[in-house]
């Protein structure tokens, strides 16, 4: 029987021929991707648009079915494409780049799909594109596995909750002092040789942070605070070795690193009263042998194999620095990168008396990988497709009456509603009128003729807003979402005369415009998000801005303590995703609220403010992140 048959069949003629009429994002071409890709297919989408910004990796065979041997470096997405023309009868459009690159993917790109499927790993991009289906009201079907576990969720914009109407679960975080100076699990040295160690000699733009007084160290102990500081201080230096590109320097940083802090940390007696001393290595053990041998990499390394590994290793990542721009990132796919890691954590277990792990455990916990399993994609993708059609009204004996008819799905673990079932699909809730995303604002495109951003000023910005909105100037206050600073407010106008080129506010960027005036009950306007889009020069059009025909409902205004108060109150969200880890949106947004954008040091500010954070909370840098897959 052919395949049309079988699909005419189920859905019927009718709804076939809407389907091929039908165009969809899928975004991401990885496990779940990759699944989804050949059930679109085979479904019969009329055209599907692949985005994915990343090339194929050895690891990704076992499970991404598309892949073969012969395809590793090369991009995902058209890859995925090439290998799917033997029985495709769609129209397919690879992309590679990032989803959240607005200028390769501006909204009124989005807006030509009819549905939008998220295939993604990380929370950053799933976020985004939420938002993005959420300006548009386009359907967005979420998914996500980790290990056995999985959920999907079907997001109709202004119908049903959106991804971030539910907050995920914070991560588990390790204090500074513990890291630096007191390590006792395997973890510890591997989120000191990574996050700290790795991050500081190879990652040349992490610039040194000394001074953030608040910062909670994990220890009020002033010495220890003291001698983590100067140690930073002094790995800054380190860096400069390595920058040198001198490798006959490489016993020096050994020296430093494995005997003189560590020596300095026992001359902290406080630390040591209730817990092992540590052991600084010895100097015979430093070698300056720097050939670099092929070793078992699921085995456990002696001591003496591991300090030799640290060296040639270290040679070779000094001489990649040269050619990279003085710029390494960790990845646990680049072995040279886990090795460094790997040994240099081993060392400093060694050193206080904790087990060693092999080069295959280390890049386990260094990468947070929780073992993908292609048969949880697959099922998570074909109920993606599935649920699709319901969404889009293509099933006429599941035809839903209400959009929250349609059901969300979770694995046994990843759902508290039903411990003895595999899969339990209760229907979607409502949006949460305290989420951030969805409910809090009312949402617009404001297109700006292209040539205008380096002529149009804050002040003029303000002005045609004010008058289009009946806005009060005097209690406006703007803030620009994608880079969080705040541009404007009643006390805070040294912006006004600067162009929006000069203030980065540019095609791509989303502001958040918030009336603060409040009447006699409490009420005020509710805030409005616009996104900003690059208009054509338009002689016909009179005006440089437009701004969207929307009016703009009044509401019960709520102060940042309420706010607080009502999130904290929020239900625990249905998804249980332990292995989810994410920044808390609430507090991220009350911070926005209070740090404002000085004239020139915007990006300094950023900086510093992302470099502190990653100071204070060692794991929770994005690449960190434990995140479904
Ligand atoms: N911002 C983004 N834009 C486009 N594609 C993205 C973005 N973020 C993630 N992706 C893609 O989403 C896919 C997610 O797939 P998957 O979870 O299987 O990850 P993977 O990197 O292939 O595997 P693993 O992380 O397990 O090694 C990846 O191919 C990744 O490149
Ligand atoms: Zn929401």
């Amino acid at each position: 029987m052919s395949r049309d048959s079988n699909i005419t069949k189920i859905i019927g003629e009718e709804n076939l021929k809407k389907l091929r009429a039908t165009k969809c994002l899928l975004i991401g071409a990885g496990g779940i991707g990759s699944e989804l890709l050949k059930d679109l297919i085979l479904m019969e989408f009329g055209e599907i648009h692949l985005v994915d910004l990343d090339t194929i990796d050895l690891s990704n065979l076992n499970r991404q079915f598309l892949f073969r041997q012969r395809d590793i470096k090369q991009p995902k997405s058209t890859t995925a494409v090439k290998a799917v023309q033997g029985f495709n009868n769609s129209k397919l459009v690879p992309y590679e780049g990032n989803i959240m690159d607005t200028s390769q993917f501006p909204l009124h790109w989005f807006g030509e799909f009819d549905i939008i499927f998220n295939a993604l790993d990380n929370l950053a991009a799933r976020r985004y594109v939420n938002k993005m289906s959420q300006f548009l009201s386009i359907p967005l079907l979420e998914s996500g596995t980790s290990g056995f576990d999985g959920y999907m969720q079907p997001i109709i914009p202004n119908e049903t909750e959106c991804f971030d109407c539910t907050k995920k679960e914070t991560p588990k975080t390790f204090p500074v002092c513990t890291i630096r100076s007191t390590p006792s699990q395997p973890i510890h040295c591997i989120v000191w040789a990574k996050n700290f160690l790795f991050a500081q000699l190879f990652a040349a733009d992490v610039a040194v942070n000394n001074d953030s007084e608040n910062k909670d160290w994990g220890t009020t102990d002033e010495d220890e605070i003291k001698r983590i500081k100067q140690e930073t201080n002094e790995l800054q230096e380190l860096q400069d070795i390595i920058l040198s590109g001198d490798t006959t320097l490489i016993p020096n940083i050994i020296e430093k690193i494995f005997i003189h802090d560590i020596e300095k940390l026992l001359r902290i007696e406080n630390l040591w009263k209730t817990r092992t001393r540590p052991t600084p290595l010895n100097s015979s053990q430093i070698t300056t042998d720097l050939i670099d041998r092929n070793l078992d990499l699921s085995a456990l390394w002696p001591i003496q194999d591991q300090i030799q590994k640290f060296s040639s290793i270290t040679s070779k990542l000094m001489k990649r620095m040269k050619e990279e721009d003085n710029h390494i990132e960790f990845d646990k796919d680049d072995e040279d990168t886990l090795e460094f890691v790997s040994t240099a954590a081993n060392i400093r277990s060694q050193i206080f008396n904790i087990p060693l792990k092999s080069v295959f455990d280390i890049k386990q916990i260094a990468g947070n990988i929780i073992p993908a399993i292609a048969t949880t994609n697959a099922i998570i993708a074909g109920l993606s497709s599935l649920v699709s059609l319901r969404v889009l009204s293509l099933l006429d004996f599941a035809k839903i009456t209400k959009p929250t008819d349609l059901n969300m799905v979770f694995t046994a673990k990843a759902s508290n509603i039903s411990q003895n079932r595999y899969l339990s699909n209760p229907t979607l809730a409502k949006p949460n009128c305290n989420c951030p995303v969805c409910s809090k604002v009312v949402r617009g495109v404001m297109n700006i003729q292209s040539d205008m951003f380096k002529h149009l000023k804050l002040k003029d910005l303000i002005i045609t807003l004010s008058e289009k909105y009946n806005f009060d100037t005097e209690e406006l206050s703007i803030l620009d979402t994608t880079g969080q600073r705040l541009l404007s407010d009643f006390d805070f106008d040294s912006l006004d005369e600067k162009t929006l080129e000069e203030i980065k506010v540019l095609p791509g960027s989303v502001i958040l415009v918030t009336d603060e005036t409040e009447d006699n009950n409490g009420m005020g306007l509710k805030p409005l998000e616009l996104y900003i889009e690059s208009r054509k020069i338009d002689s016909r059009k009179t005006s440089d801005i437009e701004l969207p025909d929307i009016k703009i409902p009044f509401v019960k205004m709520t102060t940042a303590e309420e706010e607080h108060n009502e999130s904290s109150t929020q239900e625990t969200p249905v998804l249980q995703t332990n292995e989810v880890i994410t920044l808390d949106m609430d507090d991220n947004d009350k911070d926005i609220k209070k740090r404002k954008l000085s004239d020139e040091s915007s990006e300094a500010t950023q900086n510093k403010k992302s470099k502190q954070e990653e100071d204070d909370i060692e794991i929770i840098e994005e690449d960190d992140i434990i995140e479904l897959d």
